[in-house]
């Protein structure tokens, strides 16, 4: 079997390339860096190391890579054969690769193709395939193939792999925990079910559950690690302030997963103490730039902040560590990010409320009112 994979990042080699690599499937990468592509092309193989006392290594074969700014036509080629596509490229950069996938799609009907396809989007986002579904439909004239022969079906994709740096560009540490959820009523194709992928009929659930766990922990600890002048992940949980912050945020949204969801308060305990224990991990140095990053995207009305305080205010409960992070967010300064820099100018030019309610999208008054509060005590500690 073959799959298209677009992003060769850290996520990409890192976890589905493994995945898929485990399933047999040839995996042609698709990237814009010159340097993974051409190494992919030239060794047909890569390393990937476990983060823990094991250093455990796997290789993964039978890939190679494409640069979709100068190869598209043999993109398009690929995605006429793939058996399946996947994306770990960043919610943002989806609607850019959304017209060369709506060309791979052409290309099969073109071909008399009655092969169901799905695609995969794996980003941290409530709805990723979906989103891109709508994204790919802007390209198409016609959307009867699409809905008759390709699937979007929405997953979630759990595991921890940092910015790193080595002299083979193609190797990857990654956190030994890893957990990749699709939502099995989205696939089309009835054949490919991925060993190692758990398959549910309501991904929700899930994917609230890693993201506001997981995702709304892990930035918190970035956020508060940054106010405080840390630079790494593994910095900021040596400080019991940054982990007590932590504790506090994760039980905030855990009362609203065991409430909404109805998880098992034992079990998600346990979830949270697996989470705190993964950001302990000695093994792995995540920079809090990259798990900061783009702040505008992260105080999104769906996403890892705004969302629980939204449902946690609409069921009068209250969520005074998840205001101060959120605060905290705002105040995020980092110059080498665009968004950062974006927000930083917002705030000087506009109403605090404005700011808010325009990345947000929130407008009830009290927690915009009490927003604004956070914001406004965080501006004053940081640097
Ligand atoms: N790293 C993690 O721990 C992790 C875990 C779960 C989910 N994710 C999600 O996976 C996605 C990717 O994250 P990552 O950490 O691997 O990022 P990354 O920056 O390491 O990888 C993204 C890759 O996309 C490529 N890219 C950017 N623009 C492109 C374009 N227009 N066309 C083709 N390729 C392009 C980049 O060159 C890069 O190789 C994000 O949505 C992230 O939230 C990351
Ligand atoms: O990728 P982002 O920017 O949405 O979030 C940064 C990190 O929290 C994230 O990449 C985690 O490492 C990952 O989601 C763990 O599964």
């Amino acid at each position: 079997m073959k799959a298209v994979h677009f992003g060769a990042g850290n996520i990409g080699r890192g976890f589905i390339g493994e995945i898929l690599h485990r399933n047999n499937i040839d995996i042609t990468f698709v990237d814009v860096n010159d340097t993974i592509i051409a190494a992919l092309k030239e060794r047909g193989a890569y390393t990937i190391e476990l983060a823990d006392s094991t250093h455990e290594q796997l290789t993964v074969t039978h890939v190679t890579g494409l640069n979709n700014r100068t190869e598209p036509e043999k993109v398009v080629e690929a995605i006429q054969t793939a058996d399946l596509l996947t994306t770990a490229i960043g919610p943002a950069i989806l609607p850019h690769i959304a017209p060369l996938i709506a060309e791979g799609i052409e290309a099969r009907m073109n071909a008399g193709s009655t092969q169901p396809l799905d695609i995969i989007a794996c980003e941290n986002m409530i709805g990723g395939s979906a989103f891109l579904a709508e994204e790919v439909k802007k390209h198409l004239s016609d959307t009867a193939y699409l809905d008759t022969y390709i699937g979007f079906p929405n997953a979630a994709v759990d595991r921890i792999v940092p910015q790193q740096a080595h002299e083979d560009p193609l190797f990857v540490t990654v956190e030994p925990f890893s957990e990749w959820v699709v939502d099995e009523t989205g696939c089309r194709s009835d054949k490919i079910r991925l060993a190692d992928v758990h398959y549910v009929a309501d991904l929700a659930p899930y994917i609230e559950r890693k993201l506001f766990s997981v995702n709304t922990g892990h930035a918190t600890v970035a956020y508060t690690g940054a106010l405080f002048g840390y630079r790494t992940i593994d910095e900021a949980m040596a400080d019991a302030l940054v982990v007590a912050q932590l504790k506090s945020v994760l039980a905030e949204t855990g009362r609203l997963l065991c409430a909404k969801w109805g998880f098992d308060e034992d079990a998600h305990a346990t979830y949270i103490d697996t989470i705190i224990g993964r950001f302990q991990n000695k093994h792995i140095s995540d920079d809090i730039q990259r798990v900061a990053r783009t702040p505008i995207r992260k105080l999104g009305h769906d996403e890892r902040f705004i969302k629980p305080l939204r449902e946690l205010h609409a069921m009068q409960l209250p969520a005074p560590h998840l205001l101060a992070a959120a605060g905290m967010v705002f105040n995020y300064n980092d110059p080498e990010d665009e968004q950062s820099r974006q927000l930083h100018e917002m705030l000087k030019t506009r109403p605090v409320e404005q700011v808010i309610t325009e990345v947000t999208g929130l407008t009830a008054p009290e927690l915009v009112a009490e927003l604004k509060d956070n914001i406004t005590r965080y501006a004053r500690l940081a640097v």
